[in-house]
C-alpha cells in the first residue's frame, strides 16, 4: 500500500504554508514529520482530513496496484489538542463509538479490553471524560482512532503531554501498529522521532523532504536534521 500526495497546495492570506508536495508514503513504515513552530505540520494533516480547503492537489492510496482517491474512513486521525465529549463518562463515549461504528470495526473487543489495553485503570473508566486530565483525554481519543484500525495514521505531537510511563507505552504500541498501515508522526521531541521513525521527513519552506540517515550515527543525525530546519525562513 502506498499513499500519495500530489501537488498539494495551501495558503492563508499571503503566507504560501504548503507548495505543491509531491510525496509518497509507504505502508509498514512510521514517518516522523519535523518542522518549525507554524512550518504548516497541522496545515498538512488538516488538508488530508478534509478538515480544510486545499488550493489544489489530491490524495490518493494504491493498494495491490490499484490506485484510488483516499476516502475518510481510511484516515485515523489524533489532534494535538485532544476532542473527546466531555459530557460523557469514558465507557459511555467508548459505548457510543463501538455502536455507530459497529460495521467497520473488525474483531471488536469488549470495553473494559479496550481500557485495559489502554492502561485505563477500572476506577476512571466511568469518570466523566471532562474530569480526565489532558493525556488521558489523548490516551481516549488514540483509542477510538485505533480501534477502527485505519489505513492511514495521523499523530499531530499526540505524546508531548503523556507522562515518561505511558509515553513508552504508546511508543510501543504505535510500533506493534504499524504493519499493514502508514503512519504519520508530527513531534517536537528528535529523540522521539529518532526512536520511534523509520523515516525522518522534513516540512520546511512549504515542501516535504526525506532526510537521509544513510551511516550517520544517531548525533549527526540529529545535527544534520536541526542545520536543515534552521534554513527555514520565518517571516
Ligand atoms: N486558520 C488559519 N488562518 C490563518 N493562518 C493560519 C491558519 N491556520 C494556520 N495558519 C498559519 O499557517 C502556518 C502553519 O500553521 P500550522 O499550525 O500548520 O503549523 P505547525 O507546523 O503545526 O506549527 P506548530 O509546530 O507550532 O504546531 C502558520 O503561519 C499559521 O499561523
Amino acid at each position: 500500500m502506498k499513499f500519495t500526495i500530489e501537488h498539494l497546495s495551501k495558503h492563508f492570506e499571503k503566507k504560501e504554508v504548503l507548495r505543491d508536495i509531491d510525496f509518497t508514503f509507504e505502508e509498514g513504515k512510521i514517518y516522523g514529520l519535523l518542522g518549525r513552530n507554524g512550518a504548516g505540520k497541522t496545515t498538512l494533516f488538516n488538508c488530508i482530513n478534509r478538515d480544510i480547503k486545499t488550493d489544489g492537489g489530491s490524495f490518493y492510496l494504491e493498494e495491490d496496484g490499484v490506485r484510488r482517491e483516499l476516502k475518510s474512513e481510511d484516515i485515523g486521525y489524533v489532534l494535538s489538542v485532544p476532542t473527546v465529549p466531555e459530557f460523557l463518562t469514558a465507557r459511555e463515549f467508548l459505548k457510543f463509538f463501538l455502536d455507530i461504528n459497529e460495521n467497520s470495526i473488525r474483531n471488536p473487543k469488549s470495553i473494559d479490553e479496550y481500557f485495559e489495553y489502554m492502561g485505563i485503570a477500572p476506577d476512571d473508566r466511568d469518570k466523566l471524560l471532562k474530569d480526565y486530565s489532558h493525556g488521558m483525554k489523548n490516551k481516549m481519543q488514540m483509542l477510538v482512532n485505533i480501534m477502527v484500525q485505519p489505513k492511514l495514521l495521523l499523530l499531530d505531537e499526540p505524546l508531548t503531554s503523556l507522562d515518561v510511563v505511558v509515553a513508552e507505552e504508546m511508543k510501543q504500541l504505535l510500533k506493534s501498529l504499524k504493519q499493514e498501515r502508514i503512519t504519520i508522526f508530527s513531534t517536537h521531541i528528535m529523540d522521539l522521532a529518532l526512536d520511534l521513525c523509520d523515516e525522518i521527513v522534513l516540512l520546511s519552506h512549504g515542501e516535504l523532504e526525506v532526510v537521509e540517515k544513510s551511516n550517520l550515527d544517531n548525533q549527526e543525525f540529529k545535527t544534520r536534521i536541526i542545520a536543515a530546519l534552521r534554513e527555514e525562513d520565518h517571516v
